[in-house]
């Protein structure tokens, strides 16, 4: 990896931010949650957090997107930390499907029936259900606190509308999870679970709150800036681990061979980069290939890694 001068990194983020911003035109925004569907597919950014401190960014910077599934690395590390990884590891497992994210398949034929990784929606329903906390109210409360502790911004929430969007129309969703109870994969309320799992994927950022979250795992899960420990460094170290190799869906092996950065994408067109000891990335750009994931998004992070040696392999 070569020596990162801030200033021409900021020139060549500029730069790829110009060349990469049509690729968009070659994807389709979410529409199976309806209110993504208002995204404007011309919108690209890209925020860096460098491990000492230093901020750089391009693009769209200030247009606030859901987290949807990048918010699974974030409560994979909690059920970690309450739980333990035992715990966690009886309910899901650690293989990439090489199925859709949301794709009930494998859930049914595989023995036993849990899911088989945290990263697909039935793995990140069933890590949301062991989080510790009194009821929906408070666990939501939890994962909110420690994704603004992540983020350091205080003023992170979820956003209501995104929440009941997908909330009145997650029929898939709730195949799944009624499906692991009858499996005792989740216990208690299904609804309940369901109710955690929309909100924590309705959580609002910015690309800036993305990449500060992914220097945290870039820093062992540390603070970049304060030094605090967050996590403990064998939780952010697993969660990398599954960002490699089930970060970006089905397409986690052409990403971990074109980029090479542990990543994980989102519906709304997010995706949140970790370069280890090096830097997090924060990208913002909202029209999907067809398995998910933000066309410009990747070829940004393509382009990136390239010009700067950032591929982990
Ligand atoms: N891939 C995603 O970002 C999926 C998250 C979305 N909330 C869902 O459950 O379908």
């Amino acid at each position: 990896m070569e020596t990162i001068s801030v200033s021409r990194l900021q020139h060549e983020l500029e730069e790829l931010l110009h060349e990469h911003r049509p690729d968009g035109q070659e994807g389709q925004v979410a529409e199976y949650i309806p209110a993504l569907k208002q995204a404007n597919p011309t919108h690209l950014a890209a925020s860096i957090c460098l491990l000492a401190g230093e901020q750089v960014q391009a693009g769209d910077v200030d247009i606030r997107f859901t987290m949807q599934s990048m918010s699974k690395v974030i409560t994979l590390a909690m059920a970690l930390m309450d739980c333990g990884e035992a715990c966690v590891f009886e309910k899901v497992g650690m293989e990439p499907t090489g199925d859709p994210f949301n794709s009930i398949m494998k859930l049914e034929i595989m023995r036993p029936n849990k899911p088989l990784n945290p990263m697909i929606n039935a793995g990140a329903i069933a890590v949301t259900s062991l989080l510790h906390g009194s009821g929906t109210e408070e666990k939501v409360e939890r994962i909110l606190s420690f994704v603004r502790r992540l983020a350091r911004n205080p003023a992170i929430g979820f956003n209501e509308d995104v929440y009941r969007s997908e909330q009145e129309t997650a029929d898939l969703n709730r195949a799944l999870a009624y499906f692991m109870k009858q499996y005792e994969v989740i216990e208690g309320d299904v609804e309940d679970v369901l109710d955690v799992y929309f909100k924590q994927c309705a959580i609002e950022v910015n690309c800036w709150d993305v990449a500060r979250i992914g220097a945290v795992f870039a820093n062992r899960g540390r603070d970049p800036e304060t030094g605090e420990v967050i996590m403990p460094e064998h939780v952010a170290k697993i969660c990398k681990t599954f960002m490699v190799t089930c970060g970006m869906y089905n397409a986690s092996g052409e990403f971990a061979i074109r980029v090479g950065i542990p990543a994980k994408s989102g519906v709304s067109g997010g995706i949140m980069g970790v370069v280890p000891h090096c830097m997090g990335i924060g990208i913002y750009s909202p029209a999907l290939d067809e398995k998910g994931n933000s066309v410009a998004g990747v070829r940004l992070l393509q382009s990136l890694s390239a010009r700067w040696g950032l591929s982990i392999f």
